[in-house]
């Protein structure tokens, strides 16, 4: 709702509506009432626009897109307009987080004026909508077009100084915004206003439009990778060098453009589907969920292992405020990992110049340093029996409440679990390489693990910036287990007469930041070697005894990857991998010797070469890994779609314009086509049981239900 109070000549509209103040139905009713109300009201001279609680506004309500509501009168370009044609003067005072039709509302004003506590923003590209209602038109003509295109395109949020720096902002207060807000209305209460409608200003510096919009474009076709919303906004900016009537019919255009696109959709799902996942249960027992369940207090936590992932976890923690013991086996590798913690934190090794985050900071190799604290993330070597080995003594080391937590990519949480005399207090706590910027944690409850357990994992995950996602336990958990066959088909097509540089380049067409070969390069390919070796389908000398090359435990096998790394190709880290790297440089160079070890390998192995379209390569690479989401769901190891797509979005790179695998055979694909697709490659490839349909994407395809709809009502 909207309150309207009036303070001697100014009229006050205030938007209550918590917690975050969006522009709902209800609100703009009563907002356009409030101002119709001051408008005719001869005794009001001003009018202030303000927010209640703790935010100015998010913006228009998200949930309403797509429904008659975000549509219904008064919509919100007509709000705008009606505070823009407004005759009298228009402060909007702004407070806390202000967003989207926030902004767009304080454009439209002829005073803008902010709390210092402001950070202001346009997220609406990221949900893959124009900024309509005026604003890709009136910014520029505030703040110039490059602080636009920063703000429209990029999404970036601005402080309260570096608004009224741009021009956005006309004041900053530190005082009571309320009190500030009336007076400052008061004082513009006999001002023109024909100066201060945005609207009718000139952009300023347009005579190096053309060198900034271009810089922009070329910028964004290298990054937007199949998302058209960033070029659209920047179409949009470019129209407010056109007369301003013209600008807001091209920006109308370009906004239904992109709001009946279905990237637009698939973003708004990815919006929504991140805070989906933290009301979380457990799949097989709703009765455990994030209500019923109370998370433990954890102030400090012991970190097993100071290697790749050790050393990102410990950034995490430190600088969410922790207190984090860390211990390693290897002092050099201990040493090493101190170093790169403080730098990464901004102190250096010295102690006076260390930052407050660095000073909590005990590094060790003695595991009784670990008496007191909550929690333990163990990230160690992935390998099983060393994996129980050292969760025995962190059994006996540890004060009996504390939570033993483990980051294995994917060993089996009850195996772990049983070398403990506590599996209640056992959590796969996943992260994501490198720990300190990837924004998922899939938690991973055993057989026995406690909702208290699981409910701190939550907690945890939240305390440190990271998006967490609860799902069970099974080989490679639900990302990698999916990811996995993602790379074996990529392998089986360089079997066919693909290069790794040619899946790869699909693959980043359709959205990925880097394809799969790429990737494996980057994480190391000795990780998922070892995984192989650990699962028994090959060994560091090539394929196990009597076992068929091309053929392992069932199932069709391609040994290149092995190769590689029995030759000590591991990726970045080796200089070569897939591709071969130039010393200091990260840039994938196809190597020669790749393309000579795949003719190699098919020749000797009577494989035929054939031409693959840039659709199989997408089909085979993404198709498996959607199936296998199915099963996942089927076996009930994840709560709902959501919960995998998040994982894919946030731990894998999967193109956000795209909604997830999940969303994206739902919405796009279409489950009907989904299925004939696997049942032709499953005839294809009888070898492969991944192409085997799961039965519950084959009920839902011959039912014509949605995943969607399936979905829908069984989130808390
Ligand atoms: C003709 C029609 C034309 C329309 C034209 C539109 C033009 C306009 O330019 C478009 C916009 O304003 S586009 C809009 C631009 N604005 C945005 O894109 C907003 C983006 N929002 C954010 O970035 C974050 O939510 C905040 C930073 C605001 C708060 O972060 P935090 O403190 O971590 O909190 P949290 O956990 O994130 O959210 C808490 C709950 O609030 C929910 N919710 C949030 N925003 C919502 C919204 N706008 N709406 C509805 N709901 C919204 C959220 O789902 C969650 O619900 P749940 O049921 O509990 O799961
Ligand atoms: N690297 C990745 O991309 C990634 C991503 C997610 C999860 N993981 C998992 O995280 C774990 C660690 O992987 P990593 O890449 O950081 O490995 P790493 O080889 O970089 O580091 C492991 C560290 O553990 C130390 N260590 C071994 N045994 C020990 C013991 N008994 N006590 C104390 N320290 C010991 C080693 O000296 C080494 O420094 C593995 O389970 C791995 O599967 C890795």
């Amino acid at each position: 709702m909207a309150e309207y109070v009036i303070y001697e000549t100014v009229a006050v509209l205030q938007i209550n509506n918590p917690p975050l103040n969006v522009l709902s139905h209800h609100v703009r009713r009563q907002l356009m009432s409030g101002l119709q109300q001051a408008l005719q009201d001869t005794a009001v001279r001003s009018i202030v626009i303000m927010g209640k609680g703790q935010i100015f506004t998010a913006g228009a309500d998200v949930k309403e897109f797509g429904t008659e509501k975000a549509l219904s009168d008064p919509s919100l370009p007509t709000l705008v307009e009606a505070v823009a044609a407004s005759n009298k003067p228009v402060v909007t005072a702004f407070h806390g987080t202000t967003l989207g039709g926030g902004v767009a509302l304080a454009l439209a004003s002829h005073y803008r004026l902010a709390a210092s506590s402001v950070k202001i923003g346009l997220p609406e590209v990221e949900i893959g909508i124009v900024p309509t209602c005026g604003v890709s038109q009136r910014l520029p003509r505030l703040v110039g077009l490059q602080t636009a295109v920063q703000m429209i395109v990029s999404a970036q949020t601005m402080s309260a100084q570096q608004a009224l720096t741009t021009g956005l902002l006309d004041k900053v207060v530190s005082g009571d915004l309320l009190s500030e807000a009336v007076g400052f209305a008061k004082s513009v209460e006999v001002q023109a206003l024909a100066d201060r409608r945005v609207g009718s200003r000139a952009v300023p510096g347009a005579d190096t439009a053309e060198d900034v919009l271009d810089a922009a474009r070329k910028r964004l076709v290298r990054r937007s990778r199949g998302a058209i919303a960033p070029l659209t906004c920047l179409q949009a900016i470019q129209a407010s060098l056109l007369p301003f009537e013209t600008g807001m019919k091209r920006e109308a255009e370009l906004g239904q453009y992109l709001w009946t696109s279905w990237q637009t959709g698939a973003l708004r799902y990815a919006f929504l589907a991140e805070r989906t996942v933290k009301r979380w249960y457990l799949p097989g027992n709703k009765t455990v969920n994030y209500r019923t369940a109370e998370p433990l207090v954890i102030n400090s936590v012991g970190v097993l292992g100071a290697g790749t992932m050790g050393v990102g976890i410990t950034i995490c923690l430190l600088q969410a405020g922790l207190k984090v013991v860390l211990i390693e086996a290897n002092k050099t590798q201990l040493d090493k990992a101190v170093t790169l913690i403080q730098r990464s934190l901004g102190g250096r090794s010295h102690s006076k110049q260390l930052s407050h985050q660095a000073m909590q900071l005990r590094a060790t190799t003695d595991y009784r340093q670990l008496g007191e604290v909550d929690l333990v993330i163990e990230a160690v070597f992935e390998d099983l029996a060393l994996k129980r080995k050292v969760f025995q003594q962190l059994d006996s080391v540890t004060k009996p409440q504390a939570i033993l937590a483990t980051n294995t990519s994917g060993l089996d949480i009850d195996k772990i679990a049983s070398a403990t005399q506590r599996p209640d207090k056992v959590i796969g706590t996943h992260f994501f390489s490198p720990a300190n910027v990837m924004r998922l944690l899939e938690n991973i409850y055993g057989r026995h693990t406690s909702p208290e357990t699981i409910a701190t994992a939550m907690q945890l995950g939240a305390t440190i910036g990271k998006v967490g996602v609860l799902v069970g336990n099974c080989p490679g958990f639900v990302g990698n287990r999916m990811k996995g066959l993602n790379f074996t088909e990529a392998m089986f097509l360089l079997e066919e007469g693909a290069e790794p540089q040619d899946v790869d380049k699909v693959l980043e067409e359709f959205g990925f930041a880097m394809g799969p070969f790429r990737v494996s390069d980057l994480a190391g390919g000795d990780v998922h070697w070892r995984r192989r070796i650990q699962a028994g389908l090959t060994t560091e000398q090539g394929p196990p005894p009597n076992t068929p090359l091309l053929y392992r435990q069932g199932n069709r096998y391609c040994p290149l990857a092995d190769m590689l790394c029995m030759q000590g190709r591991f990726g970045q880290k080796t200089g070569a991998g897939w591709y071969r790297y130039e010393s200091g440089s990260r840039a994938a160079l196809p190597d020669a010797v790749v393309h000579r070890l795949i003719l190699k390998h098919r020749q000797d192995n009577g494989l035929q070469r054939r031409n693959i379209s840039s659709q199989e390569i997408v089909e085979r690479c993404l198709y498996p890994l959607i199936n296998e989401g199915f099963r996942i769901l089927e076996e009930g190891l994840a709560a709902g779609p959501q919960d995998i797509d998040v994982i894919f979005l946030l731990g894998f790179g999967w193109p956000r314009h795209t909604g997830g695998p999940m969303y994206y055979a739902d919405k796009v694909v279409g489950l009907g086509i989904l299925l004939r697709c696997l049942e032709k490659y499953r005839a294809l490839h009888p070898r492969s049981a991944h192409w085997v349909p799961s039965s519950l994407l084959q009920t839902m395809a011959t039912q014509g239900t949605s995943l969607t709809a399936w979905a829908a009502g069984s989130r808390l």
